[in-house]
């Protein structure tokens, strides 16, 4: 990475009239990275994507992007591209007239105009498709037009909203594999705003946990997944399992989970995943109130005097019934810590 703070938020704070929704966000993101904004409806990623683009003055704070304070550049100066559900396709102008659209705004025009807009469509694998227009593309297809058309600007950043969530799950992952490949060959600095842990998990170089207006947590997706730093995060990305530490005890909802192995020092709770669940065997015994086939493994409702517990299994080893009790085991060493609620 070329800029370790290429683009940067000091102290941002945002605000719609007296509500505030982001209270003062730090976040640096380097040159040529990929960078997911994760979090549950209304934490505040849309505001800080608007901001960045120029499209909501900050109440507070600064925004650098390559060196310059862009804080107060009008939107159409600052060279960051948006793709947004809402900035749609004009729908009767072709796919070549909608990807040149802001090329001929620069002032563009003739063979010059015609490579650029060739080569955007190339890039997304769109070139046979010039002459037809928004309504007779697939969806995924329109938002490859979109991102051939923010692309061609030849943006700093480029800045998408919930990039996937429009595409059934074939399209998703045409359209994840397309912005990587498009990403890896330009280099461009993207950011992209989710509310779907798997999509984050895919795509980010980095993801940014983001929590009523805060920054939570940031990592790789390896630390995001793996090592959850809060009870927010781990439940955020499925972790079933959550118990807190109190007084060198282990707490479920309905009394002390007895785990085997040393609680960790300094942490508030430990989480397990369902596979992280020792099926067959162990100190523990749970009824089966629950239990689905999911392809590849089998997932369990175990009820358990300490409260209810996801397990899943392999679907290969043997399987438990409704009203079955199963000897289990929760083994502390395979479980995140927690560091904070
Ligand atoms: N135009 C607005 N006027 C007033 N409050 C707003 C406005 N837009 C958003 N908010 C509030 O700001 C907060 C952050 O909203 P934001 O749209 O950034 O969340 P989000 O994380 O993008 O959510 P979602 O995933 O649902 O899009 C929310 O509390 C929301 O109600």
């Amino acid at each position: 990475m070329s800029d370790p703070a290429y683009l940067s938020l000091e102290k941002l704070r945002l605000s719609y009239g007296s509500t505030v929704a982001v209270e003062s966000l730090d976040l640096t993101i380097g040159k040529g990275e990929l960078v997911a904004l994760l979090g549950p409806s209304g934490c505040g990623k849309t505001t800080t994507m608007r901001a960045i683009a120029g499209l909501l003055a900050p109440a507070g704070g600064t925004i650098r992007l390559d060196g310059a304070d862009i804080t107060r550049v009008a939107a159409n100066r600052r060279q960051i591209g948006l793709v947004f559900q809402s900035y749609a396709l004009f729908p009767h102008l072709t796919v070549f007239d909608n990807v040149a659209f802001g090329l001929r705004l620069k002032g563009l025009k003739g063979d010059g105009l015609r490579a650029k807009v060739e080569a955007g469509l190339a890039s997304v694998g769109l070139s046979a498709y010039a002459a037809r227009k928004p309504p007779e593309l697939s969806g995924g297809q329109q938002q490859r037009v979109a991102l051939a058309r923010s692309m061609v600007m030849e943006p700093k950043v480029l800045l998408l909203d919930e990039p996937l969530s429009n595409l059934d799950a074939r399209l998703r992952l045409d359209m994840r594999t397309e912005l990587q490949r498009v990403q890896a060959e330009t280099g461009v600095t993207m950011i992209f705003v989710t509310h779907d842990q798997a999509e984050a998990l895919a795509l980010a170089d980095r993801i940014v946990v983001m929590r009523e207006g805060r920054i939570e947590q940031i990592g790789t997706p390896e630390e995001i997944y793996n090592s959850p730093a809060s009870r927010f995060v781990a439940d955020f990305v499925g972790f079933e399992n959550i118990y807190a530490i109190r007084d060198g005890a282990l707490h479920g909802p309905k009394g002390v989970v007895p785990a085997s192995g040393d609680l960790p020092p300094g942490a508030v709770g430990l989480a397990f995943r369902p596979r992280h669940v020792a099926l067959g065997s162990g100190p523990l015994a749970g009824i089966v109130r629950g239990v689905s086939f999911a392809g590849g493994t089998r997932e369990y409702v175990l009820e358990a005097p300490f409260g209810t517990v996801k397990a899943e299994a392999d679907a290969s080893l043997k399987a438990y019934g409704l009203g079955d009790t199963v000897a289990f085991d929760l083994p502390v060493a395979r479980a995140a810590r927690l560091e904070r609620d």
